[in-house]
């Protein structure tokens, strides 16, 4: 809860770092994401639902057949909103990079290999 909502960000624009996440927002939404159209967009609250989120790892590992979104969480001026995450990931120094059969399906590597301490900046 914020008393100031519309001059507050929740939480700001971002990707993350991870294989993936699951999300619970409990029964208050403001989970935004940024569509295709270059809009954003609310995320329809659906109770009890746990949202899956695609972080940069895994589209690296599905050679971008999934891919992740810059999401945001806005504030606001009436409840507490109280989320869980629960982050998949691998350990720090393991090498990342496309599933070779995907590769071979694809004919090319989308992505390079990466060695997630190396190459992820907080
Ligand atoms: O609280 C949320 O709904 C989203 C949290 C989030 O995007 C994050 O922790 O990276
Ligand atoms: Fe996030």
């Amino acid at each position: 809860m914020c008393p100031d909502a519309d001059r507050a960000l929740g939480l700001a624009p971002h990707t993350d770092s991870y294989l993936f996440m699951l999300l619970y927002q409990g029964n208050i939404n403001g989970l935004q994401f940024y569509d295709d159209a270059m809009e954003w967009v609310d995320l329809e609250l659906v109770e009890g639902a746990l949202i899956v989120n695609i972080g940069d790892l895994m589209q690296i590992v599905s050679n971008g057949r999934f891919k992740l979104v810059l999401h945001s969480v806005v504030a606001n001026n009436t409840r507490h909103r109280i989320s869980k995450w629960f982050f998949y990931l691998p350990p720090w120094d393991d090498v990342v990079l496309p599933l070779k059969k995907l590769v071979e399906f694809d004919r090319l590597p989308m992505y390079r290999t990466v060695i997630w301490k190396e190459d992820v900046e907080f």
